[in-house]
């Protein structure tokens, strides 16, 4: 049994934090808010985030780090990616050297363009930084439907300890050394699933959204290698497999938002409208600050920003993402062009 802290009481950290329960840790979910923390103790249900799940009889509340951080094997941060800085900073300073912290947020951080990895180490030298990844909305681990993740460690061992702690006959985990590669997979797979919202919001098919998926990764995975991820990763759990049931889900909030945007919505009220966060709207910046520096092209992530930021209607972007210029799928040495 290991002694766990879930740091953020939205949907993801709520059901993570039933699954380790369910595992027979101990764990204590930490809400920024006392209200909220009282909520989830009286009713044992995230009325809000997570309706129709009973959180366990040994799970924990507190809206006090003082409580939820000494003497954990370790801790979850489950904060929406633009809290994770400001998060890590505020408890870093108390944390022992080599403490085990998991990140399964997901975004890039739109003023340096540094994962959130890389952003809690900034924050916090002294602790074992991991990830976790993969198709899994909330909602349906909090059901216990069989569900697949990845986890990214610098280190196989502590990668291997994090497999033992998260995985369950309904959460099955996969491990990994490439961190970048599952970082930027997860975020950027929100990018991709705000365009095939937007597709279904403008009332497109299937082969759009196909076209979207298959075309996405691409994209994705450009960059990624661009930046020294592995190609294979982006072909994974946290790549391919995120990004299509991002694409394709009900419970996705960023498909939801794209949808609304395609209805006509702005950004703005499509991200009050869901109510919950919508990751791909930071991420969306950050990826051009990334296709920047590393001189790569992202057509379709490029015509998102475009719709998101500059009022740029949902369908002229297609037209013109429909319009580019001819081009060979994939690079192949017998004809030796280079392609994007
Ligand atoms: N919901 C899901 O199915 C999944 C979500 N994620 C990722 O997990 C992260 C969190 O998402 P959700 O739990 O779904 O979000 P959510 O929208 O359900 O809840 C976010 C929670 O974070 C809290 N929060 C906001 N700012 C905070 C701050 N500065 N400090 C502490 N807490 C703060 C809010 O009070 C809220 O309870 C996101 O990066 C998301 O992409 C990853 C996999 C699945
Ligand atoms: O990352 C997720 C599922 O793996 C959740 O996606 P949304 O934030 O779009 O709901």
């Amino acid at each position: 049994m290991a002694k766990i802290s879930v740091l953020g009481a939205g949907s993801w950290g709520t059901a993570l934090s039933v699954l380790l329960c369910d595992n027979g840790h101990e764990v204590i979910l930490w809400s920024r808010r006392k209200e909220e923390a009282d909520e989830l103790r009286e009713k044992r249900e995230h009325v809000s985030k997570l309706p129709g799940v009973r959180l366990p009889d040994g799970m924990m509340f507190t809206s006090d780090l003082d409580e939820a951080l000494p003497d954990r094997d370790l801790l979850v941060m489950a904060v929406p990616s633009i809290a994770a800085r400001g998060l890590a900073r505020r408890i870093g300073p108390g944390l022992p050297k080599g403490q085990l912290i998991v990140n399964v947020a997901k975004g890039i951080e739109e003023e340096t363009l540094l994962t959130l990895s890389e952003q809690i180490e900034e924050e916090i030298p002294q602790a074992d930084v991991a990830v976790l990844s993969g198709p899994s909305h909330a909602e349906e681990v909090g059901r216990k439907l069989p569900t697949t993740c990845v986890i990214g460690a610098h280190h196989k061992e502590t990668a291997e300890i994090l497999q033992n702690i998260f995985m369950s006959p309904v959460f099955r985990v996969y491990i990994s050394p490439d961190i970048l590669g599952i970082e930027l997979g997860a975020a950027l797979k929100n990018v991709i699933a705000l365009a095939a919202g937007t597709a279904d919001g403008l009332g497109y098919g299937d082969n759009t959204k196909a076209a979207l998926i298959t075309r996405g990764i691409t994209e994705i995975s450009r960059l990624g290698i661009a930046m020294g991820a592995k190609a294979d990763t982006f072909y994974g759990l946290s790549g391919i497999g995120d990004l299509i049931v991002t694409c394709a889900s009900v419970h996705s909030r960023n498909r939801k938002a794209g949808y609304l945007i395609g209805q006509g919505k702005t950004t703005e009220q499509a991200m009050e409208e869901v109510k919950m966060v919508v990751e791909g709207v930071y991420s969306a910046k950050a990826a051009i600050g990334l296709a920047e520096k590393y001189q790569v092209e992202l057509p379709i992530i490029s015509q998102v920003n475009k719709v998101l930021f500059q009022g740029k209607s949902p369908g002229e972007a297609v037209q013109e993402l429909m319009l580019r210029d001819k081009k060979i799928e994939s690079w192949d040495s017998r004809w030796e062009e280079k392609v994007n």
